[in-house]
């Protein structure tokens, strides 16, 4: 008998007052169910994004209320959190932990409760199906910028949380290796919820999420707030959005 659809991943549920960090609102309050597989976030640069999904991972709190995944919150419950959600960072200098590659892959298995030994068994085995064996034992700071985002994302991948958080997964890479990924990552059936700036990039999701100064602007179908979006950025290049850099 073929296989059932998976079942699918809990929903988010994110209740809460602002985020202020460094005395500013970065996000203001908001209510919003996350329940489909794949969600765009866009918006400028400042607007939030970033900030909206660390709030997302428990990694940073808000001023009151909370964010709950399946029951639980990630703030409060980091340990719980790591089966529940993952995030990509967009700097990979700020996720790699470990001296070697095999080390950095198998760092968030042993974290999730594998025997160090099976960690390293399954991070090797990981680099092998990408045709990367060479790299197990490498210094991590002999990769490339590219490369440590790809070792990034696929520490993430192995750690199978039901829902990734991607902060623009695909800016330091090569297009082989992006379209490789962007498969891998169409292939999943885990919730993907990521950050774009390329539109044509996010027509595939089920709903998009655009931010403009930590609120949301619009919220829907990519058929619809894509377009709106692109105008709108077309809008402000034409005023000239240096003007912003002024003062
Ligand atoms: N730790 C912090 N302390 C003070 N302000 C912060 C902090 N982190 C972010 N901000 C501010 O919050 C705002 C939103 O930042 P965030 O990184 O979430 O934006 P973003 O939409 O992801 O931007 P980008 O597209 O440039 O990555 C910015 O104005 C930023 O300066």
């Amino acid at each position: 008998m073929p296989p059932g659809p998976s079942p699918a991943p809990p929903a988010i549920r994110i209740d809460c007052g602002p985020v202020v960090l460094g005395g500013r609102e970065v996000l203001a309050p908001l209510r919003l169910d996350l329940a489909e597989r794949r969600i765009g976030i866009v918006g400028r640069n400042g607007s939030g994004k970033t900030t909206f999904l660390r709030l997302l991972a428990g990694l940073i709190a808000p001023r009151s209320g909370g964010v709950s995944i399946g029951g639980q919150d990630p703030f409060r419950d980091r340990r719980a959190a790591l089966a529940q959600i993952g995030i990509l960072f967009q700097n990979p200098d700020h996720q790699i932990l470990f001296p070697t590659v095999a080390e950095e892959l198998a760092f968030g298995l042993a974290q999730q409760g594998l025997r160090q030994k099976d960690a390293m068994a399954r991070a090797r085995a990981t680099l092998a199906a990408e045709g990367r064996a060479h790299w197990a034992e490498a210094p991590v700071s002999t990769l490339s910028g590219g490369q440590k985002q790809y070792l990034c994302l696929l520490s993430l991948l192995l750690m199978a949380p039901s829902t990734l958080l991607l902060d623009e997964p695909f800016s330091g890479l090569d297009l082989p290796t992006t379209h490789r990924l962007r498969r891998r990552l169409a292939a999943l059936d885990q919730r993907l919820i990521l950050i774009g700036h390329d539109p044509p990039g996010l027509e595939q999701t089920d709903r998009v999420i655009w931010l403009e100064e930590g609120r949301i602007a619009a919220d829907g179908p990519p058929e619809v707030v894509l377009p709106e979006f692109t105008r709108e950025m077309g809008r402000i290049g034409e005023a000239d959005a240096d003007t912003d850099l002024a003062g």
